[in-house]
């Protein structure tokens, strides 16, 4: 059997998701070269350890990821297939459909050493500033191989995946975007919808907001132009998922209209929205769990965040998620730390007597 062997990786687009997935691969021991269109963004992803900018003989590349925004893959991967030929291409794009479908109506050449992928990880926050070698750990990669791709080449990306710290999904390319559309942007369009109706709201009753408006908004602060181009390349499968969300929204608005509406249409309604909501599986693919979350104030001091997560860690808490608000009234932000059930009263106590004011 063929050694799988990464080394040298070439990087195509060194923002969040390229340079996040160079990070991972220099830590793992894979020499990395880093390249973008934009200079300081390459200077940026080799500063924060996304690989070295020192030129790679094409010959020599062993796996190139192509990490550009969706409307460029398809060309950056045609002719990254041609520039280097002894090479493994993948993507990480957000749509796989598209890619697979202009190389072949453009004949590419070299398309059994392509195949393409996607980390289901990311941010609301663009470019290698962002990127962190820790992304992708213990989230779902999907390797989407195509029906012409070679094993080798799909191992090749699983090891990628593997390397990364993810849990490795393979699916075909349309399967793969009909189940993005269902779990990643149709919820982005429902926060943007949500976001957007804001704009109507007086500003005396943004201040109210409190933590539930800005979970339900975070995704919608992601970069207009990349989501235009996801949304516009699956937009059959994402208009079949808007179909079903207007009959459901039609349903809920027959219950308020209706005047003998009875308490439990309603709840049936919102316990339908609970059901679905449970069974969506755990951070580390494991079923759904119940976390309690722990909100500590963060006072306005330089370094006040960084004593408080070193207060956490030095305690021994294990930090499932953790988010930051910021107090509408006063120059203070608050840090929700999620932790199990049974750890969140110890947690709150450690960070009573640690001198930590947390909020009950
Ligand atoms: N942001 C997310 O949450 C997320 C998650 C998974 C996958 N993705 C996918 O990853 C890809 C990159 O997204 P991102 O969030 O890293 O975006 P980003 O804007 O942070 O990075 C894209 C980078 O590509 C560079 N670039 C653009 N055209 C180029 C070209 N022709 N050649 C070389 N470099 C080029 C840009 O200068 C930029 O540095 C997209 O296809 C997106 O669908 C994004
Ligand atoms: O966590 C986020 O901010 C994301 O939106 C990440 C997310 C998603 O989970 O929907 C967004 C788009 C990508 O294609 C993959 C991952």
């Amino acid at each position: 059997m063929r050694a799988i062997e990464l080394s040298p990786t070439l990087i195509i687009g060194s923002g969040l998701v390229g340079a996040s997935v160079g990070c991972a691969l220099t830590a793992a021991g894979i020499a990395v070269h880093v390249t973008d269109l934009v200079p300081a963004h390459v200077a940026v992803a080799a500063s924060r350890g996304a690989g070295t900018t020192d030129p790679v003989a094409p010959g020599d590349v062993r796996l190139v990821v192509v990490a550009v925004p969706p409307d460029r893959l398809s060309d950056v991967v045609a002719s990254a297939l041609k520039t280097y030929p002894h090479a493994t291409v993948t993507d990480v794009g957000s749509v796989k459909g598209t890619v697979i479908n202009d190389l072949r109506a453009r004949r590419a050449s070299g398309l059994k050493r392509y195949c393409g992928g996607h980390p289901m990880a990311g941010s609301h926050l663009a470019g290698p500033v962002a990127a962190r070698a820790d992304l992708f750990v213990d989230r779902t990669w999907v390797v989407a191989p195509h029906d012409t791709a070679a094993a080798a080449t799909v191992l090749d990306v699983q090891e990628l995946a593997r390397l990364c710290g993810a849990r490795i999904v393979t699916l075909g390319p349309a399967h793969h975007d009909e189940a993005v559309a269902q779990v990643s942007h149709l919820p982005h369009l429902m926060s943007a919808l949500t976001g957007g109706v804001l704009n109507e709201v007086p500003a005396s009753h943004l201040k109210l907001a409190g933590q539930g408006l800005r979970d339900v908004t975070r995704i919608s602060t992601g970069d207009p132009g990349l989501w235009r181009q996801i949304i516009s390349a699956n937009a059959d499968a994402v208009r079949e998922q808007l179909v079903e969300v207007q009959a459901a929204l039609g349903r809920l608005i027959d219950i308020l209209d209706d005047p003998d509406r009875t308490d439990a249409d309603l709840e049936d309604f919102l316990e339908w929205g609970r059901q679905g909501t449970r069974l969506i599986p755990g951070k580390h693919g494991t079923p759904a769990r119940e976390f309690a979350q722990v909100t500590i104030e963060i006072p306005d001091a330089p370094g006040a965040l960084a004593r408080l997560f070193a207060d956490i860690g030095e305690a021994g808490f294990n930090v499932e998620d953790v988010s930051i608000e910021h107090d509408a009234e006063r120059e203070v932000g608050w840090l929700a730390v999620q932790v199990t059930e049974a750890k969140a009263s110890e947690l709150e106590q450690t960070m009573e007597a640690a001198g930590w004011t947390v909020r009950h």
